[in-house]
Order: C-alpha cells, then sequence, then structure tokens
C-alpha cells in the first residue's frame, strides 16, 4: 500500500504515532513507527493484534517497512482514533476528572475488551489510560508491546503505577493481573488522579504495590456500586479478584443503559467496523453513543453536561504537531520521504 505520513499525534516510549493516509483510498490512518533496529516491542504487538479482532480493541490495519533519510522504518498501521487517549480525556474534561456515567461506559468498553483478550488466551500487560484510546463510538484497548500469551514465561512488563501485587513481587502475571490495572485505570478516571499517592519513583511503587499489604484509595466521590466494583478488581489476592466475565455481570454496569448496550453487541469475532455501524445504528437514534454519554441512563443531564460530554467525545486532542513533517511513501527508490520496501518481508 502507498501511503503519506501526517502529522504526529503521539510519542510513546518505544514509538512515534503519526496521522497517515492510502494514496489509493484516501482512508485515513494512524501509523505507529520505530527503527527497524529497534523495533522487536513493534513487531510483538503486530503479531498479536493481526491475530484478534474486537470492537473493543483498536484494529491491525498492516504493517511494511520503509527507508526515510536513510532510516530503515518500521511501520506499523491501525485504526485511527481521532480523540486521542483516555488519559487526554481525562485531564480535557472540566475538573480533570469524569462523571460516574462516563467512567461506567468506558468501564465496560474496556472490561469488553479485556473479557475477549482473556478469553483468547491474552494478557495485556499495560491497562492503564494513556493505552485506551477513544473515537466517537467509545473506548478501545491500545498497545500491545508488553501483551503475551497467558502460559508464556517471560519477564514481567508493563507500568510499576498499575502494577498488581504479584506482578510487583515477581511472582505472575496473568489476567487478574489485567483486572487490578482496570481498577487503577478506573480510580485515574474518578480523581484524575493516579492509583498510589505521593509515590513517583518505581522502587516505592513497586514496594508500596508489592509488600505494603496497602491497596490504592478508592475515590471519594463514587457510589457505593461503583466502590463495590472497585473492590472487586482491587484484591490484593490475585484469586479474589473477580474475572472480566463476573464484572460484566456486576449491578454497576448492569442497568438498563447497558443492557441496551450488550444486547446490541456484536459477538467478539465480527469486525471492528461493527461497532462504528451496527451497535449505534441498531439503537434508537435519540440513543447513540453520543445521547447515551450526554443523557445517562435514569436522568437528564444538564446543559452544561451535554457541552463536556460533546467536547470530550468530538474535541481533537492537543497533539505535539508538526505539519512540517508530511511525507510521501513511494515504492519507485526515490530518496525522499519514506521508501516502501517491498523485498523486505516481516510478517509472520
Ligand atoms: N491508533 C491511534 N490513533 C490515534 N492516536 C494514537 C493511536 N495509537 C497511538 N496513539 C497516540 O500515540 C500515543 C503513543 O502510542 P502508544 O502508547 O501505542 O506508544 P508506545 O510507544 O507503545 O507507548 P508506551 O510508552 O505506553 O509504551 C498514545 O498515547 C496516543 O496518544
Amino acid at each position: 500500500m502507498d501511503w503519506t505520513r501526517g502529522h504526529t499525534i503521539g510519542r510513546g516510549s518505544t514509538a512515534t504515532v503519526s496521522v497517515a493516509t492510502s494514496i489509493q483510498s484516501g482512508d485515513v490512518f494512524a501509523v505507529k513507527s520505530v527503527e527497524l533496529s529497534q523495533s522487536g516491542f513493534l513487531q510483538r504487538e503486530q503479531k498479536i493484534l493481526s491475530s484478534i479482532i474486537s470492537p473493543f480493541i483498536v484494529s491491525y490495519k498492516g504493517c511494511d517497512v520503509t527507508r526515510k533519510n536513510n532510516k530503515v522504518m518500521y511501520n506499523l498501521f491501525l485504526e485511527y482514533m481521532p480523540s486521542g487517549s483516555l488519559s487526554n480525556a481525562i485531564h480535557a474534561h472540566d475538573g480533570g476528572r469524569l462523571d460516574e456515567s462516563l467512567i461506567r461506559i468506558f468501564t465496560y468498553q474496556i472490561l469488553q475488551g479485556l473479557d475477549y483478550l482473556h478469553l483468547n488466551g491474552l494478557v495485556h500487560c499495560d491497562i492503564k489510560s494513556s493505552n485506551i484510546l477513544v473515537a466517537q463510538s467509545g473506548a478501545k484497548i491500545a498497545d500491545f508491546g508488553c501483551a503475551k500469551r497467558v502460559e508464556q514465561q517471560g519477564p514481567i512488563a508493563g507500568t510499576p503505577m498499575f502494577m498488581a501485587p504479584e506482578v510487583a513481587r515477581g511472582e505472575e502475571q496473568g489476567f487478574a493481573s489485567d483486572i487490578w490495572a482496570l481498577g487503577c485505570t478506573i480510580i485515574e478516571m474518578a480523581s484524575g488522579g493516579t492509583p498510589w499517592h505521593n509515590v513517583s519513583d518505581p522502587v516505592s511503587i513497586i514496594y508500596r504495590a508489592g509488600y505494603s499489604g496497602h491497596l490504592p484509595e478508592f475515590p471519594c466521590c463514587l457510589s457505593e456500586q461503583a466502590r463495590d466494583f472497585l473492590d472487586k478488581c482491587l484484591r490484593g489476592d490475585p484469586k479474589e479478584r473477580w474475572t472480566a466475565s463476573q464484572l460484566l455481570e456486576h449491578p454497576f454496569l448492569v442497568g438498563e443503559f447497558n443492557k441496551q448496550i450488550q444486547e446490541s453487541t456484536p459477538s467478539s469475532t465480527s469486525p471492528t467496523s461493527i461497532l462504528d455501524q451496527g451497535i449505534w445504528n441498531s439503537l434508537d437514534e435519540s440513543e447513540s453513543l453520543e445521547s447515551m454519554v450526554l443523557v445517562p441512563s435514569g436522568g437528564e443531564s444538564s446543559a452544561g453536561e451535554r457541552i463536556r460530554g460533546l467536547s470530550l467525545l468530538s474535541g481533537e486532542p492537543s497533539w505535539d504537531c508538526d505539519d512540517q513533517n508530511w511525507i510521501t511513501a513511494r515504492d519507485d527508490g526515490s530518496e525522499e520521504g519514506d521508501t516502501v520496501m517491498d523485498d523486505i518481508e516481516y510478517k509472520d
């Protein structure tokens, strides 16, 4: 596929993410790029993403290798999520935290993604709000650079602030560890802060999570139901934590609103586009995600809440843009920009 690279929309610890456009179809997608010599994480992400398909996981669109300024780059093509990360959304939202109605929706969607992964024997290993991306259709899990098959032995991966006690102690990293990280992500959404207060260096965080016997503080603004849900995610003993399937049945998520979504949700093997076209179209026009977000179940929201919700879902994040950086990808061997290297095959 020939494509052009647009402005930079994100930079993680391993890769740079840009908007890209297919020259043939004009389709817009995201491209995550890193020098080929350092692309181990990205190739691992490619292997996993290319084997899964869920409306609650950012979808895989292909990969290639290009030459850019004498550097050989590995590129992973992903569905473009125009509203950026959930972390951006939390901080852009009024007061730097989300309303419980939004927390419920995003939790439900992340949990659907986790349930799909776990049923397929995969552990994400790095769930946190900056690895959840948001579009009009809602939240989807991204960044599979640390993901692994559950039976796979290997070093502990992920972000210390979100590590379950058993992960911090280096004992095991399984499905239950993702559930702990989901609990930490709910704390991020509800408080706008980190799960562990007043600690920032990795060693202190790992000590606090793995050896202190303490639990992260539950945000006081949450309802009893939400706090009970959090309690089921943040059990110190991984065997006592609820599974993703059990949590999908928790009263916090099983309300009138979620029943409607569940009835309309395609099976986990359905194509991603169903989320965008099917789920929301199958609901009444007045019950699209936007109106659900703006008018949560059981109540009218104020005009202020409607506007805040609307800007959350449709607003462009403030990217570190570099518009001078448009580069054309061609397969004609031209020296400028990215050159698609058709002769190198890095897919399985
Ligand atoms: N498909 C996408 N659509 C829109 N923005 C994206 C997409 N993928 C990534 N981004 C943006 O780029 C940022 C970095 O992406 P990502 O977390 O995948 O990179 P990483 O190098 O693996 O990061 P980490 O530091 O967590 O390992 C994200 O936080 C997000 O803002």
